[in-house]
């Protein structure tokens, strides 16, 4: 039976890693659970799946949930309570499901402890990649993606040698907006924003999606993941979401992986790796689809997109300073302070005032982290 911690168990992954793990309780048992703000459902989550321990964000929340769960459960909150369900339980696979560059110091505790990472959490990755990547390295703990693009890539390497790669195209469904113009962008409301059009996901996710964020951070995603140069990277428009992502060898060979739009299937795949077990999701019937579309990526419609290469390629803090301002952007536009368009002129602005330096610890990274947030906030 393996153990499972997930951080961030209220939210999109969270719920879809636990909907996993309920669908084979012989194989998968629960140890840790995180939330935020939705105390409600981390309650009923502990009271169904029984966790040793339980953080929440609070002291407050921590004394309030206390009563309610069942005899015996651990309750820690903040940070420390999330480096302490990251990485002092007897888990095996601890799944990163928090949203935000919030989640790096409780992933880097799990990697510290030795803990196998089920990674959905990309911006820990477009973060700290050097420093993620050569801890893991160190401590030999494998880092499963749960990204779907990164899930496909990670099956279509299956036994390859990584020396034959040519390219890695990450399939980007062209988000909420991709049949509009930038000119119809002007105006556009939060709610449309976050009708994707083929996956449910967290809001800050969907909206990244649309702006072409997303697939940015997807790419300095798969070049830490991968070891390949931004080059080596490609970005394809495929609106069905069927095709997650492919790879071109050096005979030209291409290796794609397909599925339905369901992220349980890459999560299911983290978790049972190397093995692959069956999932409570519907099957990919192509006939029935008759046709898949594919567009070239316009690097003008979304210069998010152009400006992640930018910020990848420049190393050091710049995809770190471009994570942070989105962060911020985006949550701006959530709460309707700023328009869909405003989030790429914060994140032009933030990126052109910075001038990258070298990131070599975790103090480091807050503080270039944090004055992205407060040019951001400012802007
Ligand atoms: N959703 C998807 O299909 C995919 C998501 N990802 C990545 O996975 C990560 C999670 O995305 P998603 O599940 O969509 O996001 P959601 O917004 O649905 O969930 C985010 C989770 O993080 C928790 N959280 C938020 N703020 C805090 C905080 N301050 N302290 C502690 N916990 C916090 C939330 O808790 P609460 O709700 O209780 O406040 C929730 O459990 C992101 O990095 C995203 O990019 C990657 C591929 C696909
Ligand atoms: C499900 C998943 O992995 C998301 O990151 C998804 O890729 C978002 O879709 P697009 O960014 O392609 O619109
Ligand atoms: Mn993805």
């Amino acid at each position: 039976m393996k153990k499972i911690s997930i951080l961030g168990s209220t939210g999109s992954i969270g719920t879809q890693t636990l909907d996993i793990v309920a669908h084979d309780p012989e194989r998968y048992k629960v140890v840790g659970l995180t939330a935020g703000a939705n105390v409600e459902l981390v309650i009923e989550q502990a009271k169904q799946f029984k966790p040793a321990i339980v953080s929440v964000a609070s002291k407050t929340d921590a004394d309030a949930i206390r009563p309610q769960l069942p005899a015996g459960t651990r309750v820690v909150y903040g940070e420390e309570g999330l480096i302490e369900v990251a990485a002092g339980t007897d888990a095996d696979t601890v799944v990163t499901a928090i949203v935000g560059s919030r989640g790096l110091p409780a992933t880097l505790a799990a990697i510290n402890a030795g803990k196998t990472i089920g990674l959905a959490n990309k911006e820990t990755l477009v973060t700290a990649g050097h420093i993620v990547m050569e801890r893991a390295k160190q401590r030999n703990v494998s880092i499963l993606p749960i990204d779907s693009e990164h899930s496909a890539i990670f099956q279509c390497l299956n036994g390859e040698n990584r020396q034959s790669i040519k390219q890695i195209t990450l399939t980007a469904s062209g988000g909420s907006f991709r049949d509009r113009s930038r000119e119809q962008l002007e105006g556009v409301t939060v709610a449309e924003a976050l009708n994707h059009p083929n996956w449910a996901m967290g809001a800050k996710i969907t909206i990244d999606s649309a702006t072409m964020v997303n697939k940015g951070l997807e790419v300095i995603e798969a070049r830490w993941l991968f070891d390949v140069t931004y080059d080596q990277i490609d970005v394809i428009i495929h609106p069905e979401s069927i095709i997650h992502s492919y790879v071109e060898f050096s005979d030209n060979s291409i290796i794609a992986q397909l599925g339905l739009p369901d992220m349980r299937v890459p999560i299911q795949y983290a978790l049972s790796y190397p093995e692959r077990n069956a999932t409570p999701t519907n099957r990919l019937n192509l006939a029935e689809i008759g046709k898949l579309h594919f567009r070239e990526m316009d690097f003008d419609r979304y210069p998010c997109l152009r400006l992640a290469f930018e910020c990848g390629r420049q190393g050091q803090s710049a995809p770190a300073v471009f994570n942070a301002a989105n962060e911020v952007a985006v949550a701006r536009f959530l709460k309707g302070e700023i328009t869909f368009l405003d989030i790429e002129r914060i994140l032009e602005t933030v990126v052109s005032r910075h001038q990258a330096s070298d990131l070599n610890d975790l103090q480091m990274i807050a503080e270039v982290d944090a004055w992205a947030r407060r040019l951001a906030e400012s802007v």
